[in-house]
């Protein structure tokens, strides 16, 4: 163990967790960072996440009383759930369960597959597109016991293929037919999210704009002996305007009123977790909730983010019809909050006051 401690973080991130745990290493002092109290966990019977119905936020016309007064009701929930939560549980969002379980299972078989195969769209340590880890954190921050495949889907010219697995063979296929699935549910979020708040429905989206980014993130959770002791991803919030998240176990955690929630898997819901943008452009009615993952000594466990944001070169910032007297304005304008947020973020901390006013 004393030895093993002198392993710097930069050769650990150049490995894999998924190998260390196949040959039965030893844990590394570097992945060690659980100090929180355990008894503020939450079992999830407790915690409901607002599950929110999307074939109710779709504004397609004409629309019969009854059911206006339904998408009514949704819309308030939908408010309620982001200003509270952050987050809620999508279902009735169109993508069906055999599809979302393929998209698991190409996942799952991409991470199954050998070292060699799995290098073969391997990236450097201090890149992000890939097969791998996060770059290195800053001196004292721990590590996250994860390996993750992240690669940019939209626009569509920042498909780098090459670290596009070939195998399984329908990786592709289904990455690409999951982003054009994913992006058409961002249009509804924005819309609904909009709604919501008494505003033009495509004020978000306008302010997001042209090119607008999504990234997809496959993230692949090995067993670990100590899950006392080791987190799977530490607590942040995202920089996104929000993410859309599939996963196949429970293991995320939200933080709210000062305790971690564990989020219930639904296996036909996505759940969109808002980022930081939106708390910006919604003048911080909407929250960028915190959250992790924990680690689990008997299963492992696969995520699917989907990370959706403006074009780097998009500035954005509080609607207007949400600033007033009684409600002034919070943040600034920002761009490119990707890159402030993470500078920030490797040093395991929030960047939204970069913005505040
Ligand atoms: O694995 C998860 O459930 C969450 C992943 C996450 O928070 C992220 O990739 O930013
Ligand atoms: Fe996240």
């Amino acid at each position: 163990m004393a030895q093993a401690s002198l392993v710097p973080a930069e050769i650990l991130l150049a490995r894999r967790v998924q190998e260390m745990v196949l040959n039965g290493e030893e844990l590394p002092p570097p992945y060690v960072c659980r100090d929180d109290d355990p008894t503020q966990v939450i079992s999830p019977t407790l915690c409901s996440i607002p599950i929110i119905d999307f074939a109710l936020l779709s504004s397609s016309s004409p629309i019969p009383p009854d059911i206006i007064a339904l998408q009514k009701q949704e819309l308030q929930k939908l408010r309620l759930a982001l200003s509270s939560w952050g987050c809620f549980q999508a279902v009735n969002h169109g993508i069906s369960v055999s599809f979302l379980d393929e998209v698991r299972q190409v996942g799952r078989e991409f991470f199954e597959q050998p070292m060699e195969e799995k290098n073969k769209v391997c990236k450097g340590v201090k890149e992000i597109d890939g097969y791998g880890a996060d770059p290195v954190p800053e001196e004292g921050q721990s590590l996250d016991w994860s390996d993750r495949l992240f690669l940019s889907v939209y626009p569509q010219d920042t498909r780098n293929y090459t670290l596009w697995p070939t195998n399984p063979p329908s990786f592709r296929g289904v990455l690409e037919e999951y982003s054009r699935k994913t992006m058409e549910m961002t249009e509804v979020v924005s819309k609904g999210m909009a709604r919501s708040l008494n505003l033009e429905e495509n004020c978000f989206t306008n302010q997001i704009g042209e090119g607008p980014t999504l990234q997809a993130r496959f993230n692949y959770y090995s067993t670990c002996e100590r899950p006392d002791l080791v987190l799977g991803l530490k607590p942040h919030s995202d920089s996104t305007a929000f993410t859309i998240l599939l996963q196949d176990h429970e293991g995320l955690q939200i933080h709210k009123d000062g305790k971690w929630f564990t989020v219930p898997t639904i296996p036909h819901a996505l759940l969109v977790l808002l980022g930081d943008q939106m708390e910006i452009m919604s003048n911080g009615v909407f929250k960028s909730p915190v959250h992790r993952v924990l680690t689990n000594s008997e299963r492992d466990r696969l995520s699917v983010a989907m990370f959706y944001q403006p074009a780097p070169s998009q500035e954005i910032g509080p609607e207007d019809g949400l600033v007033s007297e009684e409600q002034p304005k919070l943040f600034n304008k920002v761009k490119d909050y990707g890159t402030i947020y993470w500078d920030f973020y490797q040093r395991g901390m929030r960047a939204l006051h970069v913005a505040r006013v």
